[in-house]
């Protein structure tokens, strides 16, 4: 199994962003803690953070033939990213979103995320376990399909 993270704006600064709701561990930890997760089921995973939405599609459309699943914290483009939304959507593979903080207990601008529709799991608010949560839950969707 292949699994493409994407880490969406601002995810760079992790650790040092706001730790109330991002917590301290900076990227490049939940990075290793995914790839940890990963060895351990023997999961392939390649990672990208970009701050740029166009960045971001061009590099899942270069590898997202050779992928399974998707694992992306849209992050800053939550709330109006649809050209991200569509290049996700238009992959047809099983999708992970997750959000390091709960955004429903945010700001009312938070709370609509149009990423939620299409996604075929959706963590909030467990902090970078999130990811490792989502990881786990796309093996057993794909382990329940063989
Ligand atoms: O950048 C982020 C991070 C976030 O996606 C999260 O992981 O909790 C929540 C978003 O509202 C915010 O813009």
């Amino acid at each position: 199994m292949h699994v493409l993270v994407l880490q969406g704006p601002n995810l760079n600064r992790l650790g040092k962003r706001d730790p109330r709701f991002y917590g301290t561990h900076p990227l490049t930890e939940v990075t290793s803690q995914i790839d940890t997760r990963a060895g351990e089921l023997g999961v392939k995973v390649d990672h990208v953070q970009a701050n740029c939405e166009g960045r971001l599609i061009d590099w899942l459309q270069e590898h997202q033939d050779d992928a399974d699943a998707i694992i992306c914290n849209p992050a800053g483009l939550t709330n109006y990213g649809l050209s991200l939304r569509d290049a996700l959507s238009d992959t047809g593979l099983d999708l992970a979103i997750v959000h390091l903080s709960n955004p429903l207990g945010r700001e009312p601008w938070r709370r609509e995320d149009v990423f939620a529709e299409i996604a075929d799991l959706y963590l909030a608010g467990a902090g970078w376990h999130g990811y490792v949560m989502a990881l786990d839950g796309l093996h057993v969707r794909a382990a329940d399909r063989t």
